[in-house]
This record gives C-alpha cells, sequence and structure tokens, in this order.
C-alpha cells in the first residue's frame, strides 16, 4: 500500500499533479492537504475510475495531520509563486514558514516518509527542511528531495530543439547544482547519447535552461509562474522513486539533496564546498542510493557555470539553515 499526499493540492501545480498521481497504477492512497479547497479538488478527483482512495484535508480538525499520517510519499507544491520581476529569493519570507510547518507535521507523523519539496525558493527550502527533520531526530537525507526535474525537463527540449532530435525525452541532460538562474548549471559536455552545441548558440542555450523560469513568469504575466510543466516534472520525480522503491534498477535523477547523508555525496561535497547540490541520483529502495559525481570531466566553460552557482547557493543554504534555527518570534 502506497500513500501519496499532496501539500498545496489546491494550487496551480497542486492540482495537475494530483491528477497525475490518482491516475499512477503506484499509488494506493491519495490525500490533498490544503488551506482552501482541498475537499473540493479531492471530491472532483475522486470520480476518477483509477486505483488510489482519494480524499480532501483542510487545517481544521488538525487536518494536516490527518493527510500526513504514515504517508509514504509527501510532495509539497504550497507556497506563493513568483511575479514578474521577482526573483525566487523573493519568496522566502513566506514560503520558508510554510514548509517549516508542514515539515515539522511530516516529521511528526511521518517520519519516514520520502519528502519531495517544490515549494520556491527550493535552494533554501530543502535547507530549511532538512534543519527541522534534524531537530526533530528524524532526518534521513536519503528520503529529502528538492525536485529540479523540471531544470532537467527544459534542457531536454531546448537541446532537442537546438541539435534538430525529434524526440527530447531520448536525452539525458544532467543539470547540477541549485533551482534558481545561475546556481543552475548544464552540463552540456555530458549530454547521453553526445550531442555537440555549437558555438555560437552555447551561451543562450545556458541562459535559456537557468532562466526557462522567468520566461513562464513573463508570458504568465503576473498571474503565477509553472505549473502544468512542473506537474509533469513532479510527477516524473515521484514515479521514479516509487518505481525503484518497488524494486526498479537503473534509475537515475538529478535532485538537490543533503550530500554528506548520501553515498557518494561526500566526495561530492569536498569538491563543491557545499552541503546541499543536486547532482544526478540513483534512486532505489532507501531513497536516494548513490550520488553520481559528474564532475570530472566538466569542461572550462562548465567550470566557470559551476563557481558562480557554488556563490550563490552559500548564500542561499545559510539562510534557510539559519532560518530554520532562529528562536521562534517573540509575541508582544
Ligand atoms: N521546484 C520547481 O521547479 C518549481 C516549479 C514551479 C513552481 N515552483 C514553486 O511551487 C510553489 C507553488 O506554485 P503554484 O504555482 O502551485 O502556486 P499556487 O499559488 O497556484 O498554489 C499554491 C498552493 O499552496 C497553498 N498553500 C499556501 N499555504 C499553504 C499551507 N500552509 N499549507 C498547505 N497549502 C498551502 C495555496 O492555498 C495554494 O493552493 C511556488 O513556491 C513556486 O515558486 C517550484
Ligand atoms: O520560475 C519560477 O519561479 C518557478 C519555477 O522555479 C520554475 O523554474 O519554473
Amino acid at each position: 500500500m502506497v500513500k501519496a499526499v499532496v501539500a498545496g493540492a489546491s494550487g496551480g501545480i497542486g492540482q495537475p499533479l494530483s491528477l497525475l498521481l490518482k491516475l499512477s497504477p503506484l499509488v494506493d492512497e491519495l490525500a490533498l492537504y490544503d488551506v482552501v479547497n482541498s475537499p473540493g479538488v479531492a471530491a472532483d478527483l475522486s470520480h476518477i475510475s483509477s486505483n488510489a482512495k482519494t480524499s480532501g484535508y483542510l487545517p481544521k480538525d488538525d487536518g494536516a495531520k490527518a493527510a500526513f499520517k504514515d504517508a509514504d510519499i509527501i510532495v509539497i507544491p504550497a507556497g506563493i509563486p513568483r511575479k514578474p520581476g521577482m526573483t525566487r529569493d523573493d519568496l522566502f519570507n513566506i514560503n520558508a514558514g510554510i514548509v517549516k510547518g508542514l515539515i515539522e507535521v511530516a516529521a511528526e507523523v511521518a517520519p519516514k516518509a520520502f519528502i519531495l519539496v517544490i515549494s520556491n525558493p527550493v535552494n533554501s527550502t530543502v535547507p530549511i527542511s532538512a534543519e527541522v527533520l534534524k531537530a526533530k531526530g528524524v532526518f534521513n537525507a536519503q528520503r529529502l528531495f528538492g525536485v529540479t526535474t523540471l531544470d532537467i525537463v527544459r534542457a531536454e527540449t531546448f537541446v532537442a530543439e537546438v541539435a534538430g532530435k525529434s524526440n527530447p525525452q531520448e536525452l539525458t541532460v544532467p543539470v547540477i547544482g541549485g533551482h534558481s538562474g545561475d546556481t543552475i548549471v548544464p552540463l552540456f559536455s555530458q549530454i547521453s547519447p553526445s550531442v555537440t552545441i555549437p558555438d555560437d548558440k552555447y551561451e543562450a542555450l545556458v541562459n535559456r535552461v537557468q532562466y526557462g523560469g522567468d520566461e513562464v513568469v513573463k508570458a504568465k504575466d503576473g498571474l503565477g509562474s509553472a505549473t502544468l510543466s512542473m506537474a509533469y516534472a513532479g510527477y516524473r520525480f515521484a514515479e521514479k522513486l516509487l518505481k525503484a522503491v518497488k524494486g526498479a534498477k537503473g534509475l537515475v535523477e538529478p535532485s538537490y539533496v543533503y550530500l554528506p547523508g548520501i553515498p557518494g555525496g561526500e566526495e561530492i561535497q569536498k569538491k563543491v564546498g557545499v552541503d546541499f547540490f543536486s547532482v544526478p541520483i540513483e534512486l532505489g529502495p532507501n531513497g536516494a542510493e548513490k550520488a553520481h559525481d559528474v564532475l570530472g570531466n566538466i569542461t572550462e566553460r562548465e567550470q566557470k557555470l559551476l563557481d558562480a552557482a557554488i556563490a550563490g547557493l552559500k548564500g542561499n543554504i545559510s539562510k534557510g539553515v539559519t532560518f530554520a534555527n532562529a528562536p521562534p518570534a517573540q509575541k508582544l
């Protein structure tokens, strides 16, 4: 029996992501949590004649605890999205507290769940999540994932366009680092099967992967950020993880993880000098089974991108860690 939870289920990402999970034969129970409309979304989805038993929860009557109880996988797209002119870090003041609160509940009632954090700024919300789980004594780095899959999905799409490939999903394009602007590092030298990016297209392609999110924010013109492509990406990661947990082999997807807690991660941590970093992760019954070191063969141009990414990540990570460990604000 697999119980999946979506926290933020009524939102732009939450609804299509919940639909995809409802359609999945890998999910037996689907609990939808949000501060608004989750019973409505659940009632709607529950009429679909697929396997998963679906229910919706609101904050009243300890709804978060009831929704999260004994979950196997909790996906978190709760929080506000960007508007034009904002960075992901501008979302910190609101989303940090939302994620912290949800992780506290998860730690209490579903301490062994796989947790997939989508809420931005991912570079900081994942460190916040790790710190909360550590404080509650239930942190297992192999079970906490920052979802960076949308960067990989974009890289596949944009590279296929440039390279004239008809099926982007046949390409594996490693994207490492973090999930915002220049912390996103596509490794075009390691595309498999190999693709050569023409020199005059390289910079624009890197930029498009790094700032693909802004493209959508601009096009939506004040009505939010990527939702449908994100629901696809979040589902793709969740599905791979659930398949790997059931024993499927060879499933690898980059994710933003706490490197020192993942087999193979410590060596990468020593090279990059930050604890949280996205690299291709081999998934298995315990979650993140192995962090793949893809730094050995990077080009000079990629090294420059990496240096900029690490500089940005340092600030994002320490901001999250500091927030998570700050004493509760005094009430006046
Ligand atoms: N990781 C990524 O690649 C990626 C991609 C796209 C968007 N995002 C992020 O995902 C988040 C959600 O985006 P969206 O477009 O779905 O936003 P949205 O505003 O459409 O939906 C967010 C939902 O969260 C709910 N919510 C707010 N506080 C909550 C709480 N305490 N508990 C439960 N639910 C709560 C809201 O009611 C709303 O339904 C944003 O922070 C956005 O930046 C991340
Ligand atoms: O761009 C955003 O703010 C949302 C998301 O992180 C994205 O990459 O689309």
